[in-house]
């Protein structure tokens, strides 16, 4: 990405210091380094022209921060935790053993970086109902609205009556549930410590580590096989991006393309959604082919179409066929044109458009315009209208950093749902 004088600043002594300690470590550092960037914190940038296919970092497993480098004393204390739970606790409380890692720990973000980016350390009336003065209100009436995108915080306002709110299965709500049982454990073998140290570390470990099979990871979850890996957790992530390799000699990122001098070079956190992003790692993209909107809460209660309907065509032959209802900007998935179908087609009709067979005839056409709109995309653009109306309104009644990521995020959320009535011809409906 190319970036202009004024978006970059040198990185600071503190970053220097840690590039010689990474090097000293066995990292190859090979015509890029960090730089701070203008809304992304740290960087990393071309210092030369970079050719497509070289080796920019490597860092040797020796360096890398894994659940296999923690001494066993510490880990056994830690029976049945995550490693996400253990790199975070070694990091927060073995002592003098972290002090090995000080000059890395030095580059990371602060506290305050942390609380201004990550929804998980927002202010807690977000989650709730708000009037539009900022202030927590009651959800079943008109004005509220939720400043969370419904896929982080798991509320809705005025659909709330029609579908089951699903709290507990927002991005966020997860997030603090992982994060819980971390500290449930940690909290025990470290009475004295407070929840604001781990939490602390444990979104350095969220925000910064890497996938990484191995021995020693495999026994653990799939999503949780983490390590911290030394001067790559400077890149910042685009949808596309520098290839990052691994295998149990360490790891390697490799320019996907060209790179001018100056300009940064990104890697690819994985496919995520612009929610994910901002609830995970606290960013939005402008543009990011992976975004998407959940629609799952629109096929709850009433409007349920049930598992065995869907297992009557190959497509959906597996459990998740209940779930994972979405929208992005090529419209609704197919999977909920056949949901919003089942209610409008005969049986036989809708078997054969599962099947690919059934081009829809004008009056199914005008009928499933009809249903999307009216069950799900006015809906959700009446979501957002609200929650953009009371951000507007709100003053600073939440941090301006907060307003400005929320507000962009919403607005999002909006162009897809009118792209989506764009592209299934159902604007002016
Ligand atoms: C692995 S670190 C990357 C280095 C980081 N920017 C820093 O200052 O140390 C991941 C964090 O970088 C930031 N980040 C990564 N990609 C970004 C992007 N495209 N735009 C804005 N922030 C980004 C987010 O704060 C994220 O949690």
């Amino acid at each position: 990405m190319k970036l202009s004088m004024a978006e970059i600043s040198p990185p600071g002594p503190q970053h220097d210091q840690f590039t010689a300690w990474a090097k000293k470590k066995g990292v190859k550092i090979n015509g890029v380094g960090p730089a701070r960037i203008s809304g992304r914190g740290l960087g990393i940038i071309a210092q030369r022209r970079i050719e497509a296919g070289e080796e920019l970092v490597n860092v040797p497993a020796s360096a890398l921060l894994t659940v296999n480098s923690i001494p066993e004393d510490f880990k056994t204390l830690h029976k049945d935790i995550t490693i996400h739970g253990l790199l975070a606790s070694f990091l927060a409380f073995s002592g003098v053993q972290t002090s090995l890692y000080g000059p890395w720990k030095a580059t990371w973000p602060s506290v305050q970086e942390f609380e201004e980016s990550m929804p998980i350390l927002w202010p807690a009336h977000l989650r709730k109902p708000l009037d539009c003065n900022g202030e927590p209100t009651n959800a079943t009436e008109e004005k509220p609205a939720f400043l969370l995108p419904p896929a982080i915080g798991g509320r809705w306002r005025r659909i709330l009556e029609f579908f089951m709110p699903r709290e507990d299965e927002g991005l966020l709500a997860k997030q603090e549930k992982r994060m819980k049982a971390d500290w449930k454990i940690v909290s025990k073998i470290f009475p004295t410590k407070t929840l604001e140290e781990y939490t602390y570390y444990w979104l350095v470990v969220n925000t910064r580590s890497f996938y990484f099979e191995v021995p020693g990871t495999t026994d653990f979850a799939h999503e949780d096989r983490m390590v911290l890996c030394p001067f790559v957790d400077y890149f910042n992530h685009n949808d596309h991006g520098c290839d990052v390799v691994f295998d149990e000699s360490g790891y390697t990122v490799i320019s996907d393309r060209a790179y001018a001098v100056g300009e940064e070079i990104q890697t690819s956190y994985g496919s995520h959604s612009n929610d994910f992003l901002l609830c995970e790692y606290g960013f939005i993209l402008e543009n990011n082919k992976f975004d998407y909107l959940p629609l799952d809460d629109f096929f709850s209660g009433k409007q349920v179409i049930s598992p065995g309907q869907f297992l009557t065509a190959k497509h959906f032959l597996n459990l998740y066929a209940y779930r994972n209802y979405t929208l992005n900007s090529e419209g609704v998935c197919f999977r909920t044109q056949v949901a919003i179908r089942r209610q409008i087609m005969s049986t036989c009709h809708w078997k054969k458009f599962m099947a690919g067979t059934f081009e829809d005839d004008e009056k199914t056409r005008v009928y499933t315009g009809i249903e999307l709109h009216n069950r799900i995309l006015s809906r959700y653009e009446d979501e957002a209208d609200e929650a953009l109306k009371h951000l507007e309104k709100i003053g600073d009644a939440i941090p301006a950093g907060v307003k400005e990521v929320l507000t962009r995020r919403w607005r999002q959320i909006r162009d897809l749902v009118r792209q989506a009535m764009d592209i299934h011809e159902i604007r002016r409906i």
